[in-house]
């Protein structure tokens, strides 16, 4: 499994890497688009979450480029499953950018659900959920208080294959980097100038200790992004994907698998036909 998830990587496919001019027009598009949010809800700013991970530090950088510094609230939120070094990461982005944070333990709140419902206290995929749950409640809950938008962090690579969590980390009120695939995020961050270790940080949702989302997904961004672009959002067959990446039928049948199973969760609930 590839953790070489490298921002300029010769041989990434080309569809994927974004040319100079198209990062400029990317940034830009985006820097646009949260101002467009935040100004049709006629909001105060906006909120989000910072997890010392690259998709909410580009995000956040781009909102402090959309909105100012003074405009974005960041709310840090360890958990038990949190290493220090991430979460010092998410403290150290807000102070890079400027922008007010706080630091909420969400420990005594993931806590009482548990003791509430102590039956699946041992489930580390439920328990990993509550803790985004209560992050998403958090994050409204400033939202709310300062009249804010909710920034939510999410790219194109886990919106297609339901990686993240059923109204948690996908409850928010627009997903500024939604159409990036994750490579592409990358490249953004790293034209940004963010650091350079944050830029090339192993993903993880730390939804438990050790976890990674290469390990869980059991494929390499590099070639999930690349399954994604030319296969499932592509024209290329099966056949043609395997034979220009070089990757196994058995991987894009995965890709697809992944896409295909998480569609209730791209999707608003679904109520039957009215009869009357
Ligand atoms: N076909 C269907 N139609 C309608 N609803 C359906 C359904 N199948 C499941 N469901 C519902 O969906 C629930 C399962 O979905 P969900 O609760 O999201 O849970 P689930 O998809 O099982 O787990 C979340 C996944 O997202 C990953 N994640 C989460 C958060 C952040 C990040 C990150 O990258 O930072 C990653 C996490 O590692 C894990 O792989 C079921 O309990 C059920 O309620
Ligand atoms: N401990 C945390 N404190 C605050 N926000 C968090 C925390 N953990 C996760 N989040 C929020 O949930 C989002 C989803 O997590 P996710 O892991 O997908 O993104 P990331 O950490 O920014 O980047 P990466 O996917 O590379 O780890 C984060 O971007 C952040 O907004
Ligand atoms: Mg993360």
């Amino acid at each position: 499994m590839s953790q070489e998830l490298s921002v300029l990587d010769d041989d990434a496919p080309l569809d994927i890497r974004l040319t100079e001019e198209e990062l400029e027009a990317t940034r830009e598009h985006i820097v646009s688009f949260i101002r467009d949010v935040v100004d049709d809800a006629n909001a105060e700013g906006a909120v989000i979450g910072l997890s010392g991970g690259i998709d909410s530090t580009t995000t956040a950088a781009l909102g402090v480029e959309a909105l100012g510094a003074e405009h974005v609230h960041g709310l840090v939120m360890p958990s038990e499953v949190n290493t220090d070094e991430n979460m010092s990461d998410a403290e150290r982005v807000a102070e890079m950018l400027d922008i007010e944070y706080d630091v909420v333990d969400i420990n005594p709140i993931a806590e009482a659900f548990f003791e509430a419902y102590p039956d699946a206290t041992e489930d580390r995929m439920a328990t990993g959920n509550v803790r985004v749950r209560v992050r998403g409640v958090l994050n409204y809950f400033v939202a709310n208080h300062e009249g804010k938008v909710v920034l939510g962090t999410g790219n194109r690579s886990e919106a297609l294959t339901g990686y993240f969590t059923k109204y948690g980390d996908q409850a928010v009120d627009c997903n500024p980097i939604g159409n990036l695939y994750k490579q592409q995020v990358r490249q953004v961050a790293a034209s940004l100038g963010l650091p350079e270790d944050l830029v090339m940080k192993t993903p993880s949702a730390e939804m438990w200790l050790g976890q990674t989302d290469e390990e869980e997904m059991g494929l390499g961004y590099d070639t999930l992004d690349a399954i994604l672009a030319l296969h499932v959002d592509g024209p290329l067959s099966k056949g043609a994907t395997v034979r220009e990446l070089g990757v196994s039928a058995e991987q894009v049948d995965r890709v697809v698998d992944l896409c295909e199973r998480s569609a209730h969760k791209r999707r608003m609930p679904p109520a039957p036909e009215p009869l009357f």
